[in-house]
């Protein structure tokens, strides 16, 4: 049951925030959802966004500018929480980059992470959630998302191109395993055996894939971005596409920081490369 935390008009459509119990989370989750106008009750195609560390669910409709293309093209967008949010987790506020506002979108497996830091399985109970409870077509379900939600992006959409049909990323962080973010999230999470880290990291997953999303994935990049050469990694991700045989456009733009001004400045091309996928307002068959 999803409960209506707010509503506002937004480009002839709506921007809500939403609440609603996880039963995978075991607690309360909040999500936004935009939904542009649409002449009949036929369902939309939906792009899910993943917000970065630090962000709630209120980050992106706020700062990315994303509504009024939106608008124009029929797609709805859903934006969910970045973690769970007062799980009891001793420490779990003490640090910006582990615990809340840092779920990396992975199933913990350590305790006492394991209880309630579910946000893979999470993502996969809020898909289910929203085409049933609002005008979503199944069949047109894209991903995106920036820095841990750029891998978050990538990873469940390679876990899943049956589900996920399109996805891009802003500076997504493309190799957890090899960078101090990926490194702490999963020691914390997984655990010390790097074995099970590998199954969430974009650039493995990709080089073990054959061409999963033939019509491409778009990456965008800010070269004055302050994280790029410690904590990203997007030409280990390039290369396993070399290897994969994955077409990809990874746009590298001189003086973008890592910020939403960055995000705001692209946002336009991401929403048609998945409109264009996803086949924007048309039926699917
Ligand atoms: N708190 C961190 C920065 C965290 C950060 O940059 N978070 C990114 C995602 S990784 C973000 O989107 N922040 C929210 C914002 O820019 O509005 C710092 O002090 O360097």
């Amino acid at each position: 049951m999803l409960e209506l935390i707010s509503e506002h008009s937004c480009f002839g459509g709506v921007q809500r925030f939403y609440k609603h119990d996880s039963a995978t989370i075991g607690l309360p989750m909040r999500f936004s959802v935009f939904i542009p106008e649409s002449k009949d009750d036929a369902p939309l195609p939906a792009l899910f966004y993943l917000a970065g560390l630090t962000c709630t669910e209120e980050t992106f409709p706020i700062k990315a500018g994303a509504q009024r293309v939106a608008a124009e093209l029929g797609l709805i967008l859903i934006s969910p929480d970045t973690s769970p949010r007062g799980a009891g987790v001793p420490g779990e506020t003490d640090a910006w980059d582990f615990g809340a506002g840092a779920g990396f979108y992975i199933d913990a497996t350590e305790a006492p992470w394991s209880k309630h830091y579910r946000m893979e399985s999470y993502l996969h109970e809020l898909r289910g959630l929203v085409t049933q409870e609002l005008p979503v077509d199944a069949a047109r379900l894209g991903i995106f998302g920036h820095s841990m939600g750029g891998h978050g992006a990538l990873t469940l959409a390679l876990k899943r191109p049956d589900v996920f049909r399109s996805v891009s990323a802003f500076a997504p962080i493309a190799a957890p395993t090899r960078c101090p973010w990926g490194k702490k999230a999963f020691g914390g999470y997984l655990g010390a055996d790097q074995a099970a880290w590998r199954k969430h990291d974009a650039s493995e997953l990709m080089a073990a894939a054959s061409t999963p999303f033939p019509q491409g994935i778009l990456i965008d990049q800010g070269l004055g971005d302050k994280f790029l050469a410690e904590q990203l990694y997007p030409e280990a991700f390039e290369e396993a596409c070399k290897q994969a045989a994955q077409p990809l456009q990874l746009r590298r733009h001189a003086g973008y920081d890592h910020g939403y001004y960055f995000i705001s400045s692209f946002i336009e091309d991401h929403l048609r490369f998945h409109a264009a996928n996803l086949g924007g307002l048309r039926r699917s068959a």
